[in-house]
């Protein structure tokens, strides 16, 4: 019967592998597949379809937990408050816990030499065991990395036995002049990442962008193409920036690509150079704001429904809809 039921259905997700957006049609395959009393995702995920594999429905909740983490000048210090921040939030029950951008590190051109290291190296190993130890997924918020002359804002993702399993390097630098107000150029220091990343869960796919990507609405929706359910991105918005667009964009993204996206800032610390707006958010993928920090240190919660994101997808199906006859979006960028 097995047989069978690939040979019915193999044809099919072929097609869809060909069709943007066509992670629609993953519940359809897995009705026709349960008619035939099986789950889609019995059928040999890690043979001839897995890289299909995302396109099946994985249909478990989880828990979120994002960490505004105090960030101050001292490496070891932020590594083991991340740490024991991460240890709360298990307790309370999180299966993903996200950190902010720069987490172990000031915000700031001057302290990107300074803190630079290799992956991997000491914090990713501080992060690594911190995943292990509290078994979670990890999103190690970001931190200035060294290869080679380079420096990057990195993103180091690891699963619940404490495996790297992704890594992202910000693809847009955050390089703004508003007159009088801020003036930034992360591109006198790190160079741009040139790829996106994901990494599965129970829950689904997940993808990162890391804090300024979060204003180039194409990344998203590549991610949404790819098949994510949710949107991570470390950031740290400014005291000018952060109340006119950080609830704003994470709220587009989440309604155009009809998934969670959560953003996760540091703590505001008034005596920095750089004055971090914190308000860590979770937007559903109605556009409503689901969890919402203030701007002291906080861990914040929330369970992510995956039903939901296909509801949405379902009821108001924008991604069918899209007229790729009159404009059309390309990824090409490495897997
Ligand atoms: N670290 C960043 O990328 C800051 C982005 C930001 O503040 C913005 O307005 O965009």
């Amino acid at each position: 019967m097995k047989v069978l039921q690939y040979l019915l259905i193999k044809p099919l997700l072929t097609v869809c592998e060909l069709i943007p957006g066509s992670h629609f049609f993953v519940d359809d395959l897995t009705v026709i597949s349960q008619l035939f009393e099986t789950k889609a995702e019995s059928l040999e995920p890690q043979g001839a379809i897995a890289p299909l594999q995302h396109l099946f429905s994985a249909h478990a909740e989880l828990r979120l937990a994002l960490v505004q983490l105090s960030v101050g000048a001292s490496k070891s210090e932020n590594l083991l408050r991340a740490a024991s921040k991460v240890a709360e939030a298990a307790k309370s029950g999180a299966q993903l816990v996200a950190l902010p951008e720069c987490c172990n590190s000031p915000y700031g051109n001057t302290f990107f030499p300074e803190y630079a290291e290799p992956i991997p190296g000491p914090s990713t190993e501080a992060f690594s065991k911190a995943a292990a130890d509290n078994c979670v997924f990890l999103v190690a918020g970001s931190i200035p990395e060294r290869e080679g002359d380079k420096l990057y804002n990195t993103c180091t993702v690891f699963d619940p036995k404490g495996t790297l399993i992704a890594k992202y390097r910000k693809s847009h630098l955050f390089d703004i002049d508003v007159p009088g107000k801020i003036t930034f150029q992360e591109s006198k220091t790190l160079s741009p990442g040139n790829a996106l990343s994901t990494f599965e869960t129970p829950f689904g796919l997940v993808g990162i962008g890391i804090c300024y990507d979060i204003r180039f609405p194409e990344m998203a929706q590549l991610y949404t193409r790819r098949g994510c359910r949710l949107l991570l991105y470390p950031g740290a918005f400014n005291m000018t920036t952060g109340p006119a667009h950080w609830e704003l964009l994470a709220r587009g993204r989440a309604v155009d690509n009809q998934l969670y996206v959560a953003t996760i800032s540091p703590a505001r610390d008034e005596t920095a150079s750089y004055i971090a707006w914190g308000h860590s958010t979770l937007v559903s993928p109605w556009g409503e704001v689901v969890s919402k920090a203030e701007h002291a240190e906080q861990v914040i919660y929330a369970d992510l429904d995956p039903q939901l994101v296909e509801d949405i997808r379902q009821q108001i199906p924008v991604s069918r809809q899209k007229r790729t006859d009159m404009y059309d979006l390309k990824d090409v960028s490495s897997l």
